[in-house]
């Protein structure tokens, strides 16, 4: 789809990092919003250095929730900069973005409220892309018996995800 604006959430060691930003356009850019700094200095950051990639990367140290509401602010900030128009930053139901691709690989507890706020700037068109929908099937037909507590509820909260994307 020459893929040339994305933004990623969960970021870790940059994996899925380095495969979008080969797979973008060479004048592309990623926006990429993780909460471990350290995971990614540390083991990705090196690598996109030597894969010639370092410069499609705008890496945000931040939960992912406040970062898109500034992001939101900043496409509003520089849109009326351009248009010369009055300022509004009040949200509006509008999508205002010019995402052409999003990645979600965050924590699920507030995928919901991601989603919302990914729906506004993602282009119209634009592809936004879930981890772990399915899971292995397990979010369409739990197999509990064998599974952690934890490992439940998040399966769980990705099915009533689901309904919702639904
Ligand atoms: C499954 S890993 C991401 C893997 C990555 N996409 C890859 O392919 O290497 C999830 C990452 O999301 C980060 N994370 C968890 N909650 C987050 C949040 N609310 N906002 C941003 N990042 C978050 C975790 O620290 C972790 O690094």
């Amino acid at each position: 789809m020459n893929a040339k604006e994305t933004i990623e959430l969960g970021v870790f060691t940059g994996y899925s990092l380095l495969v979008t930003a080969l797979s973008i356009l060479q004048d592309g850019k990623i926006v990429a919003i993780g909460v471990d700094r350290e995971a990614y200095e540390s083991i990705g950051l090196p690598i996109t250095k030597r894969a010639n990639i370092k410069n499609k990367i705008e890496f945000i140290e931040s939960e992912a929730l406040p970062a898109l509401d500034l992001l939101l602010q900043r496409t509003r900030l520089s849109r009326a900069r351009r248009n010369q128009a009055s300022l509004q930053l009040r949200p509006t139901q509008e999508n205002e973005g010019s995402f052409d691709v999003a990645l979600v690989d965050a924590n699920r507890a507030n995928q919901e409220n991601h989603h919302e706020r990914l729906m506004r700037q993602v282009r119209v068109g634009g592809v936004t892309v879930y981890d772990k929908t399915l899971w292995g099937g397990n979010t369409v037909l739990p197999d509990a018996s064998s599974a952690l507590l934890i490992r439940r509820r998040s399966w769980q909260d990705i099915a009533e995800f689901n309904k919702t994307i639904a």
